[in-house]
């Protein structure tokens, strides 16, 4: 994650009773829908979404409504832009010099990508958890602190460290030695400790790229169930080369093929038993890919 500091920009409030209020970062004040149950109710969407690097189409105008307090797999074979599409939710791409991005992205129903967002206070609402567990060299409590500081909250951080690792599922684990390095712990407990970071400063999304990739399967089998878990009480997308986990744990299936292009987007049930397009089927089945 960037340690680029806020700049927030000023905007009006408006009128339009169906648009988010913004705060001071252009961005929606998510708290009005807080609740506990799963809901269809948008809060991604894509619309003619299209990225370039230079010259080369990464992805080719995506339209996807991406439900909040679920679980989305994105799917589909290497160099598909399924990272590309990740970054672009939470203006990752802004930090890769050739990469322009046309068409919107709405959070909330506001263009992330309008003038007045200011990217690093919408990185704060959409977190991310990266491939290879990335703790700071910091203790276990400076790791998860570490979104408050640069937020500048100083109030109950102790007890904010251990409401985000008891989410994480690791705070049984790691209780006795708060104090000692991050980079002591397992592969799966660093990869925990990495989403207990993300979700300190309590997004809204966390968007996890091949999250257990670089984990044997019983740390890949914690990782799951926590992902599970952590759908109560936010939108996860999930990047995965892994077929069987995204048919594990997600509800909703997006399904990438060559050229960027979105080719299905379905219930995850749907997908895997009888998807819509035989491109699908040839990927799901391993007949390409
Ligand atoms: N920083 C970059 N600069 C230039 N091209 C890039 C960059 N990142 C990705 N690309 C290109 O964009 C396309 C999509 O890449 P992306 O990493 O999004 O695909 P992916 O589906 O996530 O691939 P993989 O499954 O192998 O991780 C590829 O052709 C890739 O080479």
């Amino acid at each position: 994650m960037t340690n680029e500091q806020m700049t927030p920009s000023e905007t009006e409030p408006t009128d339009n009773q169906t648009a988010p209020t913004p705060g001071t970062d252009g961005l929606a004040d998510t708290a009005d829908f807080d609740g506990e149950t799963m809901t269809d109710r948008t809060l991604l969407e894509a619309r003619d979404l299209s990225v370039y690097y230079g010259e080369e189409q990464a992805l080719s105008d995506v339209d996807i409504e991406i439900p909040e307090k679920q679980v989305t797999a994105v799917i589909g074979p290497s160099g598909c832009g399924k990272s590309t599409f990740l970054r672009c939710i939470n203006r990752m791409n802004d930090l890769v010099d050739s990469a322009r991005v046309e068409g919107e992205l709405r959070f909330d129903g506001k263009n992330v990508y309008d003038d007045d967002v200011d990217p690093v206070a919408l990185r704060r609402k959409i977190g991310m958890v990266f491939q290879s567990p990335n703790p700071f060299p910091k203790s276990i409590r400076d790791n998860v602190a570490y979104g408050l500081k640069v937020q500048g909250k100083k109030d109950n951080v102790d007890e904010k460290v251990h409401t985000a690792l008891k989410r994480a599922a690791l705070l049984d684990e790691v209780e006795d030695q708060l104090d000692s390095s991050g980079l002591d712990l397992s592969g799966g407990q660093q990869q925990r400790l990495c989403i207990a970071r993300a979700i300190a400063p309590d997004p809204d999304v966390i968007l996890m790229d091949e999250p257990a990739s670089a984990l044997d399967p019983v740390a890949t089998s914690k990782i799951e169930d926590l992902i599970e878990d952590l759908a109560e009480e936010y939108t996860v997308v999930i990047v995965t080369h892994n077929m069987q986990q995204a048919a594990r744990i997600s509800d909703k299936t997006a399904v990438f093929l060559t050229g960027g292009e979105l080719v299905e987007f379905d219930d995850t049930n749907k997908i895997f038993e009888n998807p819509e397009h035989d491109r699908v089927e040839d990927y799901i089945t391993g007949k390409f890919g």
